[in-house]
C-alpha cells in the first residue's frame, strides 16, 4: 500500500550506492517511496526499476528531477555530474540528498552554497553518512563533553579492498580522504587550515600509475594535528578507524572490524542519515530548512580542503587551505 502522503523521490545513478538506497527506501526507510529512477545507462534503471512496483525510469537526469511526481531527489551519480544535478535541484526547489563529494572543485562548489544561501530555504544535504553512525557521534560527544580533556591529535585508517578501475590518484583524495576531512570538521568541530599529503612506496598491486597508499597530515586552525592512511588497494576488505587523542586519555572507534564493503560497514549510518533526511523534507516546508546533517557549506569545505590535497600530491609540501569565511556567504 502506498501512502499518498509518502515523500515521492527520484534516485539519479543507480550504481552501487544508488541502487544501494533504492532498496533502503524500498524497505527500510518510512515516510517515502521511490517513483522515479535515472541512470545513463538504461539496462540498470530499468532493473533496478523493476525491484521497486511503483516506480518509473526517466531516461534524462533533468526531466527526472523536474517530474511532477517527485518531491525530492538523492543524487548517487559520479562527482563530476553533482555540479548541474544540484544546481537542477535548486532550480527546481525540490530537497536534495547529494552523495559526497558535493562537487570535486571548490569554485563550483562555492557558486552552489552562494546559490542556495540566495533561497529562503536549505535545500541541499551531502552525503557524509558517517555523522549519522552511533560510534562517531558517540566520540564527537566525548571530545565535546571533555572526556578526553583538550583533543590534541587524531589518527585515521580509511582502507578499502579495490576501487574502480577509473579511480586515479587525486581521487584517493576527492573520493575516499574526503571523508576524514569530514570526520575531523564534524568530530573537532574545527576547520583545516593546511594539509600535506605523503607518497610512500606504492602497492605493487595497484594498477599502475596509481599512488596508493597515501598518508595525509591535515592541520587545524585550534592547532591540532590529523593523520590519516587512505589505501585503497589492500585486496583484504573494508577498514575504517579513528582514533582520538586527548590530555586525558583516548578511544578508538572500529578497531578489528573489516567488512566486505561500506555498504555492509556502515548500514546502520546511511540507514539513519536516509530518515534524518525524509524526516527534514517533510517537515522542511514549516522550518525553512530540508536537511538534516551535513550541508552545501559542510561539501565546500571539503572541497577545499581536498584541492590543497591534490596540490601536496604533485609536490610533497604543506599546502594552506584556501577558503572562504562562511560569514561572508
Ligand atoms: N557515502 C559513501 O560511503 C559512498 C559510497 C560509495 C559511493 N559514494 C558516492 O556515490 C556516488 C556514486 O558512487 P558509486 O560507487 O555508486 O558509483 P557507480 O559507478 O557504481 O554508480 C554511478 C552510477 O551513475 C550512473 N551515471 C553516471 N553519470 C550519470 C549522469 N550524469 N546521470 C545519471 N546517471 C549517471 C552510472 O551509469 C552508474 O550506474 C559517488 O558520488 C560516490 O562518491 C558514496
Ligand atoms: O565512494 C567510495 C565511498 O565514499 C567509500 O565510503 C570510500 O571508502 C571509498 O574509498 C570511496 O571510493
Amino acid at each position: 500500500m502506498t501512502d499518498p502522503h509518502d515523500l515521492r523521490v527520484a534516485v539519479l545513478g543507480v550504481g552501487i550506492m544508488g541502487a544501494d538506497h533504492v532498496a533502503r527506501l524500498a524497505t527500510t526507510i518510512s515516510g517515502a517511496r521511490v517513483t522515479v529512477i535515472n541512470d545513463v545507462v538504461a539496462e540498470r534503471a530499468e532493473s533496478v526499476a523493476g525491484t521497486v512496483p511503483g516506480s518509473r525510469v526517466v531516461a534524462d537526469p533533468f526531466e527526472a528531477i523536474a517530474a511532477d511526481d517527485v518531491d525530492a531527489v538523492v543524487l548517487a551519480t559520479p562527482g563530476p555530474a553533482h555540479e548541474k544535478q544540484v544546481l537542477a535541484c535548486l532550480a527546481a526547489r525540490k530537497p536534495v540528498l547529494c552523495e559526497k563529494p558535493l562537487t570535486t572543485d571548490p569554485a563550483t562548489a562555492l557558486d552552489i552554497v552562494r546559490r542556495e544561501a540566495e533561497l529562503d530555504t536549505t535545500f541541499i544535504q551531502v552525503g557524509f553518512m558517517r555523522r549519522f553512525d552511533h560510534e562517531y557521534q558517540r566520540l564527537r560527544a566525548m571530545v565535546a563533553d571533555g572526556t578526553l580533556g583538550t583533543p590534541l591529535l587524531m589518527h585515521c585508517v580509511h582502507r578499502n579492498a579495490s576501487v574502480p578501475a577509473h579511480f586515479d590518484s587525486a581521487m584517493v583524495i576527492k573520493d575516499s580522504l574526503v571523508h576524514e576531512v569530514d570526520v575531523t570538521r564534524f568530530i573537532l568541530d574545527d576547520e583545516i587550515v593546511a594539509v600535506t599529503i605523503r607518497r610512500p612506496a606504492p602497492n605493487p598491486a595497484a594498477p599502475p600509475g596509481l599512488q596508493d597508499p597515501q598518508l595525509a597530515l591535515f592541520e587545524t586552525a585550534s592547532g591540532k594535528l590529523v593523520d590519516a592512511e587512505v589505501f585503497v588497494t589492500t585486496g583484504v576488505g573494508y577498514e575504517v578507524r579513528t582514533e582520538v587523542v586527548g590530555e586525558l586519555g583516548s578511544t578508538t572507534i572500529g578497531a578489528g572490524k573489516i567488512s566486505a564493503d561500506f555498504r555492509a560497514h556502515f548500514a546502520q549510518a546511511y540507514d539513519t542519515e536516509m530518515q534524518h533526511w525524509v524526516g527534514a523534507v517533510r517537515g522542511g516546508a514549516s522550518s525553512g530548512s530540508y536537511v538534516d546533517g551535513p550541508g552545501a557549506w559542510d561539501g565546500y569545505a571539503a572541497a577545499a580542503v581536498c584541492a590543497a590535497g591534490v596540490r601536496s600530491l604533485e609536490t610533497g609540501e604543506r599546502v594552506a587551505v584556501d577558503m572562504v569565511r562562511r560569514s561572508s556567504i
